[in-house]
């Protein structure tokens, strides 16, 4: 069983490589290497890019989120590293080697099948409801955020933008201006994340690509409203598409719950056995 440490000593931390960059944050891969001798844990770090003061705070807040999450299809937490005179800190979590679903769904895109898609969407659905049960909204649900622990598991990773909604709120209204990922939708796992049916790719080819700023998210509402939703991806069977345009549905209230979602999936499961 690997170490639960919660404290990480800044001098036995060793950067490897650098992961990514978040929006606020990057993520480096490093050992967490105690005994000097090669033989201590890989884990994933992220720090602060800026120490802006609002960055600061919402960072403080993605590490209290992700450290009382504890669910398998999840990003584990480990814990945190001060640095020297405690001026920053770095969130240390469990490393995926598989890197994010976005990537592996490229490389792998053409063994991938209809029912490994399936059980990733499914295992979301179950990362997602359990994130619903504490009252958590991720705000970013896309493949860029997903991680691929292995060929049968992935997790729910950065949450950077998750909000709790209040006890005496049924949802959470978008406050601060911030860069909101407005073009995504539901898992876009069954276009294989494929470039060229990015959603904002294909939004923005609807629109029409002489719209810009904050016009363009009065545009995409119009064309939501007027029904124009993203193209069935190729492959995709009848019942995932229909799945997914009831996750588009206009009205929140017509759209299914994560539980219902997976009853979706259990069925097209069986449709795909047969
Ligand atoms: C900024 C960082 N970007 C990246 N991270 C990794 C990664 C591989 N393996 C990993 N194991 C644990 C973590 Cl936290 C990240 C990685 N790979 C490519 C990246 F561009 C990130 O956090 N992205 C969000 C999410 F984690 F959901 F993919």
């Amino acid at each position: 069983k690997q170490q639960q440490q919660e404290v990480y000593e800044e001098r036995h931390l060793k950067f490897i490589s650098s992961l990514g960059k978040g929006n606020f944050g990057r993520v480096d891969l490093c050992r967490y290497d105690p005994l000097g001798d090669n033989t201590g844990e890989m884990v994933a770090v992220k720090q602060l890019q800026s120490n802006k003061q609002s960055n600061m705070a919402d960072f403080q807040r993605e590490i209290q989120t992700i450290s009382s999450l504890h669910c398998d299809y999840i990003v584990k937490y480990r814990g945190i590293c001060y640095s020297a005179g405690r001026l920053s800190m770095r969130l240390v979590m469990e490393f995926l080697p598989f890197g994010s679903l976005i990537s592996y769904m490229e490389k792998n895109k053409h063994i991938i099948t209809t029912r490994k898609m399936l059980l990733f969407t499914s295992q979301i659905c179950k990362g997602m409801e359990y994130l619903q049960n504490l009252r958590y909204v991720h705000r970013d649900l896309a493949a860029r955020n997903i991680l691929v622990s292995s060929d049968t598991l992935v997790k729910i990773a950065d949450f950077g933008l998750t909000k709790i909604v209040p006890l005496n709120k049924e949802y959470y209204r978008v406050t601060q201006s911030g860069e909101s990922p407005i073009f995504w939708y539901a898992p876009e796992l069954f276009s294989c994340c494929e470039q060229s049916r990015n959603p904002k790719r294909l939004s923005l080819h609807r629109i029409g690509g002489d719209i810009q700023g904050t016009m363009m998210a009065a545009h995409l509402f119009n064309i939501l409203k007027e029904n124009w939703r993203l193209p069935a991806p190729a492959m995709c069977p009848p019942k995932v598409y229909s799945m997914m345009m009831q996750c588009w549905a206009f009205n929140s209230e017509d759209r299914p719950t994560f539980s219902h979602l997976q009853d979706l999936i259990e069925s097209s499961l069986q449709d795909e056995r047969e």
